[in-house]
């Protein structure tokens, strides 16, 4: 597969490190210095994009490859406002488009889990729910596209909860997160129900990034010869 990456940072290193390890090639990386090339390439030098930069530069990069018809596997948080657009957009050119908040498989079963136990809490409203995300210091967005993907399981369990605030006192209505800036962490994402008389908590925590890397080549892998909006629930299957 011919890998075009966007974003040469943390991630795209350690993607074009796994890319390269199963026999792939990179044949472009743009990063913030030479942002502009990535409108000189076309669909016949590269089967996919990666694309792991910033919540400011991912929507324009995403459309542009899209209209290109270079299929693309994102996992920038923080700029979902936007991505019905894009949906459109990949209708539109008859595109394809991977999007995951999180690519490794652990946090993937995780979000299973965390859908399950919320359907089982939901009746029992002696328990308060709160989460909590931890994440290194560069980190641009908050709370963690993760975390939000997991407070978007509990809300569907939950008639009452319509939204997630961010490190603020939750209403009645609202799902808590908490947000933590620490160090180099690479991404830890706990869900609990408090009562008075206990608690129950699930916490997934990587120790690196080569899970959240691998998930994403896995992914540039499965797109290829495929059409329209994917995620990792389509690719689990
Ligand atoms: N879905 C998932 O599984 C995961 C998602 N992420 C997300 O991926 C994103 C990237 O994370 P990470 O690699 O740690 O971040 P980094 O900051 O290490 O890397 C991002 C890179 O993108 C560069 N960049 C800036 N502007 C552009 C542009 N216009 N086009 C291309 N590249 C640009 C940055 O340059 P400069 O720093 O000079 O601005 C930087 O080198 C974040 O949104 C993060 O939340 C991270 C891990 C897993
Ligand atoms: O910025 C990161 O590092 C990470 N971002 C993703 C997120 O916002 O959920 C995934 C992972 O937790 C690492």
């Amino acid at each position: 597969m011919r890998i075009v990456l966007i974003g040469y940072g943390k991630m795209g290193k350690e993607i074009e490190r796994l890319a390269l390890g199963r026999g792939h090639t990179i044949v472009a990386r743009i990063d913030v210095d030479n942002a502009h090339e990535l409108a000189n390439l076309t669909s016949q030098e590269a089967d996919v994009a990666i694309e792991f930069s910033n919540p400011a530069s991912a929507f324009t990069n995403i459309l542009t490859c899209i209209k290109k018809q270079i299929p693309v596997v994102c996992g920038t948080t923080g700029w979902l406002e936007k991505k019905s657009e894009i949906e459109q957009a990949t209708a539109a050119h008859d595109a394809t488009f991977f999007y995951a908040s999180n690519y490794s498989i652990g946090v993937n079963l995780f979000f299973q889990l965390n859908r399950t136990l919320a359907k089982l809490m939901a009746p029992h409203q002696a328990y308060d729910i709160y989460t909590n995300e931890i994440h290194h210091l560069e980190k641009k967005d908050s709370p963690s596209g993760t975390a939000i993907t997991l407070a978007e399981g509990i809300i569907d369990a939950y008639a009452e909860r319509t939204k997630w605030v961010n490190n603020e006192i939750p209403q009645p209505n609202e799902v808590p997160i908490w947000s933590q800036r620490e160090s180099t962490i690479p991404g830890t994402h706990t869900v609990k129900y408090i009562s008075k008389v206990d608690q129950i908590e699930i916490t997934h925590e990587a120790f690196s990034r080569e899970g959240f890397a691998l998930g994403a080549v896995i992914a540039a892998e499965w797109i290829q010869g495929k059409k329209g909006i994917l995620g990792m629930e389509d690719m689990l299957k």
